[in-house]
């Protein structure tokens, strides 16, 4: 098990004591949020106190482990519970809609345990309550492997496949969060993420930002890497910005809006983003603003790379127009209504306390899907577990169930 950090998302203590990093307060507040069963789950999921693909699958199933460890007497028989199982994860499916993996742990979970109980008929409720706990666990320990895993093949592509950065570039923009680079030192390695793809989106270590964090192992403080806002949940100015200070990581936050401007103005060796659900042929839904940050790159002729665990990848879906798109409430969007507010004047502390946090005109319409897709013909490379899935410029598409069956042996 991760021993616990700062920047830990998700702590759990078997059998029965769950609690999630509230991810709505974060930067100024680090506040626990129990979860005592799949009510709780489902709440903190649907308000995104935690959120992120591979986190979201895991919080739903432990969850699940504390629920039915709580009172297992409920259930007179294994089948009695696994019907039980079967209907509290078909629930925590309506959570959230995008994000495959929580799909796949749910699936995967229901079909594992109806084979356990189809080979072991006289298994005992305690025994099955038991496998449901050990499958949470492998989940936790997966995960943060992957993460690890996927970081180190991210870091040694973008050194081995991305540009080298012209000397003459301009300098990195000051950076306040560790000791100031001399402006005449620019950085030999930059990357550009988008969103939040670090410790607080899974068990640890991160897909995207992992491969952030295994290259600045490698090239130190010759790494600077650009993050975007991401609004409107502002995932990297109060998210990734939070894990890059805390790491140590030099970095600058940019809006949105400047991420071409940035890629016109200082050579960029790479954009990683991450993924909540990858079709069959390489279609990727991910943060709103993911599929612009691509075509940036395409104009600019920067890699661009998708890091993302298999169990973030879905082969039933065949294309990125297949992949549900979250709609998000229109107040997360024109106010800050629930989570910290970004822009808190000092002034004007007369005004009403809405007016202190609505970003918009009263009554304007809004659009405010969570996620969009990137086709596959913009993403150079995708970075999973197993290794680094690319296509020949000629391809449009990738094969990932090629990819899949070449790198998992089937
Ligand atoms: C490793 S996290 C990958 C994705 O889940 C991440 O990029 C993302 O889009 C998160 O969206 P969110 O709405 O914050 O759950």
């Amino acid at each position: 098990m991760p021993k616990p950090s700062a920047l830990q998302a998700i702590r759990f203590e078997p059998p029965g004591t769950l609690t999630v990093l509230d991810q709505l307060l974060l930067p100024y507040d680090e506040t626990l949020v129990p979860v005592t069963g799949i009510d709780d789950g489902h709440r903190v999921i649907k308000a995104m106190q935690v959120r992120g693909a591979p986190a979201i699958a895991i919080v739903a199933i432990l969850s699940l482990v504390v629920d039915i460890h709580a009172r297992p007497e409920r259930w007179a028989t294994a089948s009695e519970l696994l019907v039980y199982i079967t209907e509290a994860t078909h629930y925590l499916e309506t959570s959230r809609p995008t994000a495959v993996n929580l799909f796949e742990a749910t699936k995967r979970l229901r079909d594992t345990l109806a084979s356990t109980i189809h080979v072991h008929p006289n298994l005992s409720v305690s025994e099955l309550c038991q496998r449901v706990l050990e499958f949470g666990e492998a989940m936790l320990a997966r995960d943060l492997s992957d993460n690890q895993r996927i970081g180190a093949l991210g870091a040694t592509w973008i050194q081995e496949q991305a540009p080298h950065r012209a000397p003459e570039c301009k300098p990195e923009v000051p950076n306040a969060s560790v000791q100031p680079r001399s402006p005449s030192t620019p950085a030999t390695w930059r990357i550009l993420t988008h969103c939040n793809t670090g410790a607080l989106a899974t068990a640890g270590w991160g897909t995207a930002l992992g491969i952030a964090r295994s290259l600045f192992q490698q090239v130190g403080e010759q790494l600077h890497v650009y993050c975007t806002e991401t609004r409107p949940y502002m995932q990297g100015s109060r998210l990734t910005a939070y894990e890059l200070v805390h790491d140590k990581i030099p970095a600058t936050l940019i809006t949105d809006s400047m991420a071409a401007a940035l890629l016109a103005s200082r050579t960029t060796n790479a954009i990683v983003v991450g993924a909540d659900r990858v079709a069959a042929n390489g279609d990727t839904a991910n943060k709103i603003g993911t599929y612009q940050l691509a075509v940036v790159a395409h104009h600019h002729n920067v890699p661009f790379m998708v890091a993302a665990p298999w169990t973030s990848i879905d082969l039933t879906t065949p294309s990125g127009a297949d992949i549900p798109i979250e709609e998000r409430p229109s107040d997360e969007m024109v106010t800050a209504k629930g989570r910290v507010v970004p822009h808190t004047s000092s002034l004007h502390t007369e005004l009403p306390a809405d007016a202190r946090v609505r970003l918009a005109a009263p009554g304007i319409a809004t659009w405010n899907p969570a996620f969009d897709i990137t086709p596959a013909h913009l993403i150079s490379a995708i970075v999973t577990e197993r290794g680094v899935i690319t296509k020949s410029d000629s391809q449009a598409t990738f094969d990932l169930a090629g990819s899949h069956a070449r790198l998992f042996g089937v």
